[in-house]
Protein backbone atom coordinates (compact mmCIF):
# COMPACT_ATOMS: atom_id res chain seq x y z
CA UNK A 1 0.00 0.00 0.00
CA UNK A 2 1.06 3.61 -0.54
CA UNK A 3 2.32 5.78 2.11
CA UNK A 4 -0.85 7.33 3.66
CA UNK A 5 1.70 10.83 4.74
CA UNK A 6 5.09 11.57 4.49
CA UNK A 7 6.67 11.69 8.34
CA UNK A 8 10.16 12.30 9.77
CA UNK A 9 12.23 9.57 9.97
CA UNK A 10 14.23 10.41 13.23
CA UNK A 11 11.28 12.00 15.45
CA UNK A 12 12.56 13.32 18.93
CA UNK A 13 10.17 11.42 21.60
CA UNK A 14 8.21 13.72 23.80
CA UNK A 15 6.73 12.44 27.25
CA UNK A 16 3.09 12.53 27.86
CA UNK A 17 3.16 13.90 31.06
CA UNK A 18 4.51 16.81 29.58
CA UNK A 19 2.04 17.15 26.91
CA UNK A 20 -0.84 16.79 29.28
CA UNK A 21 1.01 19.47 31.33
CA UNK A 22 1.58 21.90 28.46
CA UNK A 23 -2.41 21.55 27.11
CA UNK A 24 -3.69 21.41 30.70
CA UNK A 25 -4.99 18.02 30.02
CA UNK A 26 -5.94 16.12 33.50
CA UNK A 27 -3.73 13.28 34.26
CA UNK A 28 -4.37 12.73 37.93
CA UNK A 29 -5.24 8.87 37.51
CA UNK A 30 -2.79 7.94 34.84
CA UNK A 31 0.53 6.89 34.86
CA UNK A 32 1.61 9.26 32.18
CA UNK A 33 5.67 9.32 32.59
CA UNK A 34 6.69 6.08 31.27
CA UNK A 35 4.47 7.33 27.86
CA UNK A 36 6.98 8.30 25.19
CA UNK A 37 5.34 9.90 21.78
CA UNK A 38 6.65 10.30 18.37
CA UNK A 39 3.63 11.30 16.12
CA UNK A 40 0.20 12.09 15.53
CA UNK A 41 -2.47 10.74 13.24
CA UNK A 42 -6.45 11.65 12.92
CA UNK A 43 -6.94 8.50 10.80
CA UNK A 44 -6.64 4.47 11.84
CA UNK A 45 -5.11 3.81 8.49
CA UNK A 46 -2.25 6.19 9.02
CA UNK A 47 -1.14 5.01 12.73
CA UNK A 48 2.64 4.60 13.10
CA UNK A 49 4.28 2.92 15.75
CA UNK A 50 4.76 5.45 18.94
CA UNK A 51 1.76 7.99 17.73
CA UNK A 52 -0.86 9.58 19.49
CA UNK A 53 -4.26 8.70 17.67
CA UNK A 54 -6.51 11.52 17.74
CA UNK A 55 -10.23 10.49 18.03
CA UNK A 56 -12.03 13.25 15.91
CA UNK A 57 -15.78 12.95 15.99
CA UNK A 58 -16.69 13.39 11.95
CA UNK A 59 -19.21 13.92 10.07
CA UNK A 60 -20.05 10.05 9.29
CA UNK A 61 -18.35 8.31 11.94
CA UNK A 62 -16.53 9.04 15.25
CA UNK A 63 -12.82 8.26 15.25
CA UNK A 64 -12.58 7.13 18.48
CA UNK A 65 -14.25 3.89 17.02
CA UNK A 66 -11.33 3.02 15.74
CA UNK A 67 -9.39 3.15 18.51
CA UNK A 68 -8.17 -0.39 18.98
CA UNK A 69 -7.41 -0.70 15.42
CA UNK A 70 -4.66 2.20 15.98
CA UNK A 71 -3.57 0.45 18.47
CA UNK A 72 -3.00 -2.21 17.28
CA UNK A 73 -1.18 -0.25 14.68
CA UNK A 74 1.14 0.76 17.77
CA UNK A 75 -0.56 4.10 18.84
CA UNK A 76 0.68 4.39 22.75
CA UNK A 77 -2.14 6.98 23.73
CA UNK A 78 -5.55 8.53 22.87
CA UNK A 79 -6.74 11.91 22.51
CA UNK A 80 -10.24 12.25 22.04
CA UNK A 81 -13.60 14.16 23.45
CA UNK A 82 -15.92 12.38 26.42
CA UNK A 83 -17.51 11.05 24.20
CA UNK A 84 -15.11 9.03 22.26
CA UNK A 85 -13.66 8.09 25.54
CA UNK A 86 -16.83 6.15 26.14
CA UNK A 87 -16.19 4.30 23.04
CA UNK A 88 -12.43 3.77 24.22
CA UNK A 89 -13.53 2.16 27.46
CA UNK A 90 -16.36 -0.04 25.60
CA UNK A 91 -13.53 -1.19 23.32
CA UNK A 92 -11.57 -1.77 26.65
CA UNK A 93 -8.60 0.16 24.86
CA UNK A 94 -5.49 -0.65 27.11
CA UNK A 95 -3.92 3.09 26.46
CA UNK A 96 -3.75 6.30 28.34
CA UNK A 97 -7.04 8.43 27.19
CA UNK A 98 -6.55 12.11 27.38
CA UNK A 99 -9.69 14.42 26.79
CA UNK A 100 -10.26 17.39 25.48
CA UNK A 101 -13.83 19.33 24.84
CA UNK A 102 -12.84 19.21 20.98
CA UNK A 103 -10.37 17.48 19.56
CA UNK A 104 -10.09 18.72 16.25
CA UNK A 105 -9.90 22.26 17.89
CA UNK A 106 -6.43 20.41 19.81
CA UNK A 107 -5.08 18.88 16.79
CA UNK A 108 -3.30 21.47 15.37
CA UNK A 109 -1.50 22.95 17.97
CA UNK A 110 -0.89 19.54 19.53
CA UNK A 111 0.61 18.09 16.69
CA UNK A 112 3.08 21.36 16.08
CA UNK A 113 4.32 20.34 20.14
CA UNK A 114 4.70 16.75 19.17
CA UNK A 115 6.37 17.72 16.03
CA UNK A 116 8.05 20.68 17.86
CA UNK A 117 6.83 23.34 14.59
CA UNK A 118 9.02 25.79 14.46
CA UNK A 119 7.50 29.21 12.98
CA UNK A 120 10.90 29.90 10.68
CA UNK A 121 11.99 26.91 9.57
CA UNK A 122 11.05 26.07 6.55
CA UNK A 123 9.90 29.41 5.35
CA UNK A 124 6.02 28.78 4.50
CA UNK A 125 4.07 30.75 2.03
CA UNK A 126 0.52 29.75 1.63
CA UNK A 127 -1.95 30.39 -1.20
CA UNK A 128 -5.86 30.90 -1.22
CA UNK A 129 -8.64 31.46 -3.50
CA UNK A 130 -11.08 29.63 -5.66
CA UNK A 131 -8.82 29.34 -8.62
CA UNK A 132 -5.33 29.18 -9.39
CA UNK A 133 -4.12 27.70 -6.06
CA UNK A 134 -2.57 24.41 -7.20
CA UNK A 135 -1.00 26.77 -10.15
CA UNK A 136 0.69 29.36 -7.87
CA UNK A 137 2.23 26.95 -5.27
CA UNK A 138 3.93 24.99 -8.17
CA UNK A 139 5.18 28.49 -9.68
CA UNK A 140 6.48 28.90 -6.37
CA UNK A 141 7.65 25.29 -6.21
CA UNK A 142 9.66 26.25 -9.59
CA UNK A 143 10.89 29.78 -8.85
CA UNK A 144 12.34 28.57 -5.70
CA UNK A 145 14.18 25.81 -7.49
CA UNK A 146 15.33 27.92 -10.23
CA UNK A 147 17.04 30.09 -7.19
CA UNK A 148 18.84 26.82 -5.80
CA UNK A 149 16.40 26.60 -2.55
CA UNK A 150 15.65 23.59 -1.31
CA UNK A 151 11.74 23.27 -1.46
CA UNK A 152 8.88 21.71 -0.04
CA UNK A 153 5.15 21.75 -1.45
CA UNK A 154 1.64 20.30 -0.66
CA UNK A 155 -1.21 20.74 -3.34
CA UNK A 156 -4.21 18.86 -4.74
CA UNK A 157 -1.86 16.61 -6.70
CA UNK A 158 0.57 15.48 -3.81
CA UNK A 159 2.62 16.19 -1.13
CA UNK A 160 6.61 16.65 -2.07
CA UNK A 161 10.20 17.09 -0.74
CA UNK A 162 12.66 16.15 -3.15
CA UNK A 163 12.29 13.05 -4.77
CA UNK A 164 9.65 11.64 -1.94
CA UNK A 165 6.20 12.07 -2.95
CA UNK A 166 3.06 10.66 -1.94
CA UNK A 167 -0.86 11.64 -3.73
CA UNK A 168 -2.60 13.87 -2.20
CA UNK A 169 -5.97 13.22 -0.99
CA UNK A 170 -7.33 16.32 0.70
CA UNK A 171 -5.98 19.72 -0.97
CA UNK A 172 -4.75 20.85 2.52
CA UNK A 173 -3.62 18.08 4.54
CA UNK A 174 -5.00 17.35 8.12
CA UNK A 175 -3.29 19.40 10.98
CA UNK A 176 -1.34 16.05 11.81
CA UNK A 177 -0.16 15.67 8.21
CA UNK A 178 0.93 18.86 7.97
CA UNK A 179 2.85 19.13 10.88
CA UNK A 180 4.55 15.64 10.17
CA UNK A 181 5.27 16.90 6.84
CA UNK A 182 6.72 20.39 7.96
CA UNK A 183 9.22 18.22 10.45
CA UNK A 184 10.16 15.47 7.36
CA UNK A 185 11.57 18.37 5.40
CA UNK A 186 13.50 20.17 8.55
CA UNK A 187 14.80 17.00 8.61
CA UNK A 188 15.79 17.39 4.97
CA UNK A 189 16.96 21.27 5.05
CA UNK A 190 14.10 22.40 3.38
CA UNK A 191 14.25 25.96 3.37
CA UNK A 192 11.15 27.14 2.03
CA UNK A 193 7.62 25.46 1.52
CA UNK A 194 4.50 25.58 -0.56
CA UNK A 195 1.24 25.30 0.76
CA UNK A 196 -2.53 25.03 -0.78
CA UNK A 197 -4.80 26.26 1.35
CA UNK A 198 -8.52 25.55 0.94
CA UNK A 199 -11.42 27.58 2.50
CA UNK A 200 -12.15 24.01 4.22
CA UNK A 201 -8.66 23.94 6.26
CA UNK A 202 -9.57 27.47 7.54
CA UNK A 203 -12.56 26.30 8.66
CA UNK A 204 -11.44 22.86 9.93
CA UNK A 205 -8.46 24.12 11.76
CA UNK A 206 -5.95 21.83 9.35
CA UNK A 207 -3.55 24.78 9.75
CA UNK A 208 -3.77 25.61 13.35
CA UNK A 209 -0.25 25.77 14.87
CA UNK A 210 0.92 26.98 11.54
CA UNK A 211 2.12 30.77 10.89
CA UNK A 212 2.55 31.35 6.89
CA UNK A 213 5.44 33.88 6.38
CA UNK A 214 3.41 35.07 3.30
CA UNK A 215 0.21 34.49 2.32
CA UNK A 216 -1.77 35.10 -1.31
CA UNK A 217 -4.82 35.80 -2.16
CA UNK A 218 -5.80 34.87 -5.66
CA UNK A 219 -9.82 35.43 -5.84
CA UNK A 220 -13.04 34.32 -5.14
CA UNK A 221 -16.03 32.57 -6.94
CA UNK A 222 -18.77 30.11 -6.88
CA UNK A 223 -17.34 26.83 -5.50
CA UNK A 224 -18.03 24.87 -2.34
CA UNK A 225 -21.69 26.04 -1.99
CA UNK A 226 -22.43 23.16 -0.41
CA UNK A 227 -20.04 23.75 2.70
CA UNK A 228 -20.31 27.48 2.77
CA UNK A 229 -24.37 29.18 3.63
CA UNK A 230 -23.39 31.45 1.20
CA UNK A 231 -20.44 33.55 -0.48
CA UNK A 232 -19.78 36.02 2.67
CA UNK A 233 -19.90 32.59 4.42
CA UNK A 234 -17.04 31.32 2.23
CA UNK A 235 -15.34 34.71 2.00
CA UNK A 236 -14.91 35.09 5.56
CA UNK A 237 -13.19 31.25 5.62
CA UNK A 238 -10.90 32.34 3.37
CA UNK A 239 -10.29 36.17 5.07
CA UNK A 240 -9.53 34.33 8.75
CA UNK A 241 -6.11 33.39 7.16
CA UNK A 242 -5.11 36.58 6.86
CA UNK A 243 -4.74 37.22 10.39
CA UNK A 244 -1.17 37.51 12.73
CA UNK A 245 -2.48 33.88 14.20
CA UNK A 246 -1.94 32.89 10.76
CA UNK A 247 0.23 34.85 8.77
CA UNK A 248 3.08 37.56 9.26
CA UNK A 249 1.88 39.34 5.78
CA UNK A 250 0.11 38.87 2.53
CA UNK A 251 -0.33 39.58 -1.33
CA UNK A 252 -3.52 40.01 -2.16
CA UNK A 253 -4.84 40.18 -5.91
CA UNK A 254 -7.54 43.08 -6.69
CA UNK A 255 -8.32 41.18 -9.47
CA UNK A 256 -11.64 40.29 -8.61
CA UNK A 257 -13.82 42.27 -6.27
CA UNK A 258 -12.91 40.26 -3.58
CA UNK A 259 -9.59 41.28 -3.07
CA UNK A 260 -10.78 44.77 -2.04
CA UNK A 261 -12.39 42.96 0.80
CA UNK A 262 -9.26 40.97 1.85
CA UNK A 263 -7.43 44.94 2.18
CA UNK A 264 -10.16 46.47 4.67
CA UNK A 265 -11.26 43.48 6.82
CA UNK A 266 -7.39 41.64 7.18
CA UNK A 267 -4.92 42.37 9.91
CA UNK A 268 -1.99 41.80 8.57
CA UNK A 269 0.72 43.90 6.55
CA UNK A 270 -0.35 43.34 3.28
CA UNK A 271 0.58 44.76 -0.37
CA UNK A 272 -2.12 44.86 -3.83
CA UNK A 273 -1.06 43.56 -6.87
CA UNK A 274 -3.43 43.38 -10.41
CA UNK A 275 -3.48 42.54 -13.97
CA UNK A 276 -6.16 45.05 -14.92
CA UNK A 277 -4.44 48.12 -16.04
CA UNK A 278 -7.62 49.96 -14.38
CA UNK A 279 -7.24 49.47 -11.31
CA UNK A 280 -4.80 50.68 -8.73
CA UNK A 281 -2.34 48.44 -6.57
CA UNK A 282 1.07 48.26 -4.99
CA UNK A 283 2.36 45.67 -7.96
CA UNK A 284 0.91 46.24 -11.59
CA UNK A 285 1.14 42.78 -14.46
CA UNK A 286 1.20 43.59 -17.78
CA UNK A 287 0.63 41.21 -20.25
CA UNK A 288 3.28 40.75 -23.29
CA UNK A 289 3.03 38.60 -26.31
CA UNK A 290 2.20 35.05 -26.43
CA UNK A 291 4.33 32.13 -27.47
CA UNK A 292 2.16 29.22 -28.29
CA UNK A 293 0.92 28.05 -24.85
CA UNK A 294 3.56 30.54 -22.93
CA UNK A 295 2.44 33.42 -21.64
CA UNK A 296 5.15 36.72 -21.31
CA UNK A 297 4.70 39.11 -18.91
CA UNK A 298 6.49 42.37 -17.14
CA UNK A 299 5.85 42.32 -13.53
CA UNK A 300 6.46 45.54 -12.03
CA UNK A 301 7.23 46.38 -8.23
CA UNK A 302 6.17 49.39 -6.19
CA UNK A 303 9.91 50.81 -6.42
CA UNK A 304 9.39 50.49 -10.41
CA UNK A 305 11.77 47.95 -10.53
CA UNK A 306 10.25 45.49 -13.16
CA UNK A 307 10.55 41.80 -14.51
CA UNK A 308 9.99 40.42 -17.76
CA UNK A 309 9.44 36.86 -18.50
CA UNK A 310 7.11 34.05 -19.22
CA UNK A 311 5.19 31.24 -17.93
CA UNK A 312 4.71 28.00 -19.69
CA UNK A 313 1.20 28.19 -19.62
CA UNK A 314 -2.18 29.50 -21.23
CA UNK A 315 -4.26 32.65 -20.68
CA UNK A 316 -4.03 36.61 -18.24
CA UNK A 317 -4.34 34.38 -15.62
CA UNK A 318 -1.35 32.97 -15.63
CA UNK A 319 0.43 35.59 -15.59
CA UNK A 320 -1.14 36.74 -12.70
CA UNK A 321 -0.25 33.91 -10.87
CA UNK A 322 3.19 34.27 -11.83
CA UNK A 323 3.14 37.94 -10.51
CA UNK A 324 1.79 36.97 -7.37
CA UNK A 325 4.24 34.38 -7.04
CA UNK A 326 6.72 36.40 -7.60
CA UNK A 327 5.71 38.99 -5.39
CA UNK A 328 5.08 36.58 -2.29
CA UNK A 329 8.38 35.75 -2.45
CA UNK A 330 9.71 39.26 -2.52
CA UNK A 331 7.54 40.06 0.19
CA UNK A 332 9.31 37.29 2.22
CA UNK A 333 12.97 38.80 1.46
CA UNK A 334 13.83 37.30 -1.95
CA UNK A 335 15.46 40.08 -3.98
CA UNK A 336 13.78 40.84 -6.86
CA UNK A 337 17.14 41.52 -8.91
CA UNK A 338 18.00 38.21 -8.26
CA UNK A 339 15.08 36.89 -9.16
CA UNK A 340 15.05 38.67 -12.75
CA UNK A 341 18.53 36.87 -13.35
CA UNK A 342 17.99 33.64 -12.53
CA UNK A 343 14.86 33.77 -14.89
CA UNK A 344 16.79 35.61 -17.46
CA UNK A 345 19.36 32.88 -16.97
CA UNK A 346 16.58 30.03 -17.56
CA UNK A 347 14.17 32.12 -20.22
CA UNK A 348 11.56 31.39 -18.34
CA UNK A 349 9.45 30.39 -14.75
CA UNK A 350 10.17 26.59 -15.49
CA UNK A 351 7.09 25.20 -14.03
CA UNK A 352 5.09 22.08 -14.45
CA UNK A 353 1.78 22.12 -13.13
CA UNK A 354 0.67 18.63 -13.28
CA UNK A 355 -3.19 18.76 -15.20
CA UNK A 356 -3.81 22.50 -15.48
CA UNK A 357 -4.04 23.60 -18.73
CA UNK A 358 -1.52 21.37 -19.35
CA UNK A 359 -0.86 20.25 -23.23
CA UNK A 360 -1.22 16.21 -24.33
CA UNK A 361 -0.76 16.59 -27.55
CA UNK A 362 2.66 16.55 -30.18
CA UNK A 363 3.36 18.64 -32.96
CA UNK A 364 1.04 17.08 -35.44
CA UNK A 365 -3.00 17.01 -34.68
CA UNK A 366 -5.13 19.26 -32.96
CA UNK A 367 -4.32 20.42 -29.57
CA UNK A 368 -5.62 18.72 -26.37
CA UNK A 369 -5.52 20.37 -22.80
CA UNK A 370 -6.03 18.63 -19.95
CA UNK A 371 -7.52 20.98 -17.07
CA UNK A 372 -9.05 20.69 -13.13
CA UNK A 373 -10.93 23.77 -13.80
CA UNK A 374 -14.40 22.75 -12.29
CA UNK A 375 -16.16 26.45 -11.43
CA UNK A 376 -18.14 28.55 -13.93
CA UNK A 377 -14.85 31.14 -13.58
CA UNK A 378 -12.34 28.62 -14.20
CA UNK A 379 -14.22 27.50 -17.47
CA UNK A 380 -15.20 31.10 -18.59
CA UNK A 381 -10.94 31.53 -18.26
CA UNK A 382 -9.47 28.58 -19.57
CA UNK A 383 -12.05 28.64 -22.75
CA UNK A 384 -11.50 32.65 -23.10
CA UNK A 385 -6.91 31.62 -23.34
CA UNK A 386 -7.63 28.84 -25.28
CA UNK A 387 -9.39 30.81 -27.66
CA UNK A 388 -6.56 32.84 -28.35
CA UNK A 389 -4.91 30.55 -30.17
CA UNK A 390 -7.43 28.60 -31.60
CA UNK A 391 -7.93 28.67 -35.54
CA UNK A 392 -10.15 25.94 -35.59
CA UNK A 393 -13.29 24.74 -33.60
CA UNK A 394 -12.87 24.30 -29.79
CA UNK A 395 -14.25 21.75 -28.46
CA UNK A 396 -15.35 20.84 -24.76
CA UNK A 397 -15.72 18.19 -22.94
CA UNK A 398 -16.79 17.84 -19.36
CA UNK A 399 -18.94 16.86 -16.58
CA UNK A 400 -19.62 18.02 -12.90
CA UNK A 401 -18.55 16.00 -10.12
CA UNK A 402 -21.23 14.52 -7.56
CA UNK A 403 -21.89 15.25 -4.30
CA UNK A 404 -20.40 18.86 -4.30
CA UNK A 405 -21.89 22.29 -4.64
CA UNK A 406 -25.03 21.29 -7.37
CA UNK A 407 -25.86 24.95 -7.64
CA UNK A 408 -22.57 26.05 -9.55
CA UNK A 409 -23.61 23.40 -11.90
CA UNK A 410 -26.57 25.79 -14.42
CA UNK A 411 -23.77 28.25 -14.68
CA UNK A 412 -20.79 25.46 -15.77
CA UNK A 413 -23.10 24.27 -18.61
CA UNK A 414 -24.25 28.17 -20.16
CA UNK A 415 -20.81 29.61 -20.00
CA UNK A 416 -19.48 25.98 -22.04
CA UNK A 417 -21.95 26.57 -24.43
CA UNK A 418 -21.42 30.07 -24.52
CA UNK A 419 -17.80 29.67 -24.82
CA UNK A 420 -17.08 26.63 -27.04
CA UNK A 421 -17.73 25.80 -30.12
CA UNK A 422 -18.77 21.75 -29.51
CA UNK A 423 -19.45 20.77 -26.39
CA UNK A 424 -19.77 17.28 -24.92
CA UNK A 425 -20.96 16.25 -21.71
CA UNK A 426 -19.58 13.11 -19.92
CA UNK A 427 -19.74 11.49 -16.54
CA UNK A 428 -17.31 13.16 -14.11
CA UNK A 429 -16.23 11.43 -10.87
CA UNK A 430 -20.84 11.26 -10.03
CA UNK A 431 -19.98 9.78 -6.30
CA UNK A 432 -23.07 8.72 -4.95
CA UNK A 433 -25.24 10.84 -7.67
CA UNK A 434 -27.02 9.67 -10.32
CA UNK A 435 -25.07 10.39 -12.98
CA UNK A 436 -27.80 11.08 -15.48
CA UNK A 437 -29.51 13.29 -13.64
CA UNK A 438 -26.03 15.35 -13.40
CA UNK A 439 -25.73 15.15 -16.74
CA UNK A 440 -29.41 16.21 -17.77
CA UNK A 441 -28.61 19.63 -15.49
CA UNK A 442 -25.54 20.43 -17.46
CA UNK A 443 -27.23 19.86 -20.48
CA UNK A 444 -30.46 21.75 -19.96
CA UNK A 445 -28.47 25.19 -18.88
CA UNK A 446 -26.24 23.80 -22.38
CA UNK A 447 -29.10 23.54 -24.88
CA UNK A 448 -30.75 26.92 -23.55
CA UNK A 449 -27.46 29.05 -23.36
CA UNK A 450 -26.62 28.11 -27.16
CA UNK A 451 -29.88 26.18 -28.85
CA UNK A 452 -28.35 26.30 -32.15
CA UNK A 453 -24.66 24.84 -31.26
CA UNK A 454 -23.26 21.27 -31.50
CA UNK A 455 -23.97 19.89 -27.69
CA UNK A 456 -23.68 16.30 -27.52
CA UNK A 457 -24.55 13.91 -24.59
CA UNK A 458 -21.72 10.97 -23.94
CA UNK A 459 -21.64 9.48 -20.66
CA UNK A 460 -18.62 7.62 -20.74
CA UNK A 461 -15.78 10.02 -20.86
CA UNK A 462 -13.88 7.95 -22.81
CA UNK A 463 -16.42 7.59 -25.72
CA UNK A 464 -16.35 11.32 -25.31
CA UNK A 465 -12.65 12.20 -25.72
CA UNK A 466 -12.73 9.85 -28.51
CA UNK A 467 -16.02 11.81 -30.14
CA UNK A 468 -13.90 15.08 -30.12
CA UNK A 469 -11.15 13.47 -30.97
CA UNK A 470 -12.39 11.90 -34.43
CA UNK A 471 -14.01 15.28 -35.39
CA UNK A 472 -10.94 17.41 -34.74
CA UNK A 473 -9.03 18.87 -36.98
CA UNK A 474 -5.06 20.36 -37.11
CA UNK A 475 -5.97 23.79 -36.32
CA UNK A 476 -8.78 22.82 -33.43
CA UNK A 477 -8.52 22.73 -29.78
CA UNK A 478 -10.05 20.22 -27.48
CA UNK A 479 -10.54 21.17 -23.98
CA UNK A 480 -11.28 18.60 -21.60
CA UNK A 481 -12.40 20.12 -18.02
CA UNK A 482 -12.18 18.53 -14.79
CA UNK A 483 -10.06 15.25 -14.03
CA UNK A 484 -7.06 17.35 -14.86
CA UNK A 485 -4.18 14.89 -12.78
CA UNK A 486 -6.51 12.46 -11.33
CA UNK A 487 -6.15 8.87 -12.20
CA UNK A 488 -9.16 7.39 -10.91
CA UNK A 489 -13.15 8.27 -11.15
CA UNK A 490 -15.22 7.70 -8.05
CA UNK A 491 -18.85 5.81 -9.02
CA UNK A 492 -21.17 5.27 -6.51
CA UNK A 493 -18.80 4.81 -4.13
CA UNK A 494 -15.91 2.80 -5.76
CA UNK A 495 -13.03 3.86 -7.28
CA UNK A 496 -12.58 2.98 -10.85
CA UNK A 497 -9.29 3.78 -12.63
CA UNK A 498 -9.31 6.49 -15.27
CA UNK A 499 -6.77 8.89 -16.49
CA UNK A 500 -7.82 11.73 -18.77
CA UNK A 501 -4.31 11.98 -20.17
CA UNK A 502 -3.50 8.72 -20.53
CA UNK A 503 -7.16 8.12 -22.56
CA UNK A 504 -6.53 11.49 -24.61
CA UNK A 505 -3.22 10.61 -25.32
CA UNK A 506 -4.54 6.75 -26.49
CA UNK A 507 -7.44 8.48 -28.09
CA UNK A 508 -4.63 10.36 -30.36
CA UNK A 509 -2.21 7.98 -31.54
CA UNK A 510 -5.58 5.76 -32.50
CA UNK A 511 -6.37 8.74 -34.50
CA UNK A 512 -3.01 8.55 -35.86
CA UNK A 513 -2.20 11.94 -34.53
CA UNK A 514 1.54 12.97 -32.45
CA UNK A 515 0.73 12.59 -28.47
C1 LIG B 1 -16.10 17.84 4.93
C2 LIG B 1 -14.73 17.33 5.16
O1 LIG B 1 -13.77 18.03 4.98
N1 LIG B 1 -14.63 16.07 5.56
C3 LIG B 1 -13.34 15.46 5.91
C4 LIG B 1 -13.48 14.83 7.28
O2 LIG B 1 -14.49 13.87 7.17
P1 LIG B 1 -15.48 13.55 8.33
O3 LIG B 1 -15.49 14.64 9.36
O4 LIG B 1 -16.77 13.17 7.71
O5 LIG B 1 -14.79 12.26 8.96
P2 LIG B 1 -15.40 10.79 9.05
O6 LIG B 1 -15.29 10.12 7.76
O7 LIG B 1 -16.72 10.88 9.75
O8 LIG B 1 -14.32 10.11 10.04
C5 LIG B 1 -14.12 10.59 11.38
C6 LIG B 1 -12.72 10.30 11.81
O9 LIG B 1 -12.53 8.89 11.77
C7 LIG B 1 -11.33 8.58 11.11
N2 LIG B 1 -11.45 7.28 10.47
C8 LIG B 1 -12.46 7.03 9.58
C9 LIG B 1 -12.54 5.77 8.95
C10 LIG B 1 -11.58 4.77 9.27
O10 LIG B 1 -11.56 3.64 8.76
N3 LIG B 1 -10.59 5.10 10.17
C11 LIG B 1 -10.51 6.31 10.77
O11 LIG B 1 -9.62 6.55 11.57
C12 LIG B 1 -11.15 9.72 10.09
O12 LIG B 1 -9.80 9.87 9.73
C13 LIG B 1 -11.68 10.91 10.90
O13 LIG B 1 -10.64 11.48 11.67
O14 LIG B 1 -12.23 14.21 7.64
C14 LIG B 1 -11.83 13.17 6.71
C15 LIG B 1 -10.50 12.60 7.24
O15 LIG B 1 -9.48 13.52 7.14
C16 LIG B 1 -11.67 13.76 5.31
O16 LIG B 1 -11.34 12.73 4.40
C17 LIG B 1 -12.98 14.41 4.88
O17 LIG B 1 -12.79 15.04 3.64
C18 LIG B 1 -13.76 14.73 2.66
C19 LIG B 1 -13.37 13.46 1.94
C20 LIG B 1 -13.85 15.86 1.62
O18 LIG B 1 -14.24 15.61 0.52
N4 LIG B 1 -13.53 17.08 1.96
C21 LIG B 1 -13.66 18.17 0.98
C22 LIG B 1 -14.98 18.92 1.13
C23 LIG B 1 -12.53 19.14 1.23
O19 LIG B 1 -12.02 19.28 2.34
N5 LIG B 1 -12.13 19.85 0.19
C24 LIG B 1 -11.13 20.87 0.33
C25 LIG B 1 -11.12 21.80 -0.87
C26 LIG B 1 -10.86 21.19 -2.23
C27 LIG B 1 -10.68 22.29 -3.28
O20 LIG B 1 -9.66 22.98 -3.27
O21 LIG B 1 -11.57 22.46 -4.13
C28 LIG B 1 -9.75 20.23 0.56
O22 LIG B 1 -8.92 20.87 1.21
O23 LIG B 1 -9.52 19.11 0.06
N1 LIG C 1 -6.04 33.29 -11.28
C1 LIG C 1 -7.01 32.57 -11.85
N2 LIG C 1 -8.23 33.11 -12.06
C2 LIG C 1 -9.22 32.40 -12.60
N3 LIG C 1 -9.10 31.13 -13.03
C3 LIG C 1 -7.92 30.53 -12.85
C4 LIG C 1 -6.82 31.22 -12.25
N4 LIG C 1 -5.77 30.38 -12.20
C5 LIG C 1 -6.19 29.22 -12.71
N5 LIG C 1 -7.48 29.30 -13.13
C6 LIG C 1 -8.33 28.25 -13.73
O1 LIG C 1 -8.63 27.29 -12.71
C7 LIG C 1 -8.14 25.99 -13.09
C8 LIG C 1 -7.69 25.26 -11.86
O2 LIG C 1 -6.49 25.86 -11.44
P1 LIG C 1 -5.82 25.42 -10.09
O3 LIG C 1 -5.88 23.95 -9.97
O4 LIG C 1 -4.50 26.10 -9.99
O5 LIG C 1 -6.86 26.04 -9.04
P2 LIG C 1 -7.11 25.58 -7.57
O6 LIG C 1 -7.52 26.80 -6.83
O7 LIG C 1 -5.91 24.90 -7.05
O8 LIG C 1 -8.28 24.56 -7.64
P3 LIG C 1 -8.47 23.31 -6.64
O9 LIG C 1 -8.33 23.82 -5.25
O10 LIG C 1 -9.83 22.85 -6.92
O11 LIG C 1 -7.35 22.39 -6.94
C9 LIG C 1 -7.03 26.31 -14.10
O12 LIG C 1 -6.69 25.26 -14.90
C10 LIG C 1 -7.65 27.45 -14.84
O13 LIG C 1 -8.67 26.97 -15.67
Amino acid sequence: MPAASIRPLHPVPRSLSELAAAFGLDDDELDLERVEVTGVSVSSRDVDAGDLYVGIPGARVHGATFASDAVEQGAVAILTDSAGAELVREEGVDVPVLIVEDPRLALGEVSGWVYRTDPDEPKLYGVTGTNGKTSVAYILDAILGQLSVVTGLTTTVERRIGEERIEAALTTPEASELHALIARMREVGVHAASIEVSAQAVTRHRIDGILFDVVGFLNLSHDHLDDYADFEEYFQAKLELFTPERARRGVVSLDSEWGKRVVEESRIPLTTISSRPEIDADWKVELGKREGMNTCFTLIAPDGRSITTEVPLPGWFSAANAGLAIAMLVESGYDLGEIAHVLERDGLIKAYVPGRTELISGERGPRFVLDYGHTPDAFEQTLGALREFTEGKLIMIFGADGDRDKMKRPAMGRIAAELADVVIITDYNPRMEDPASIRATLLEAARAAAPHKDIREIADARLGIREAVNMAREGDTILIAGPGHETASEVGGKKIGYSAREEARQALREAGWDA
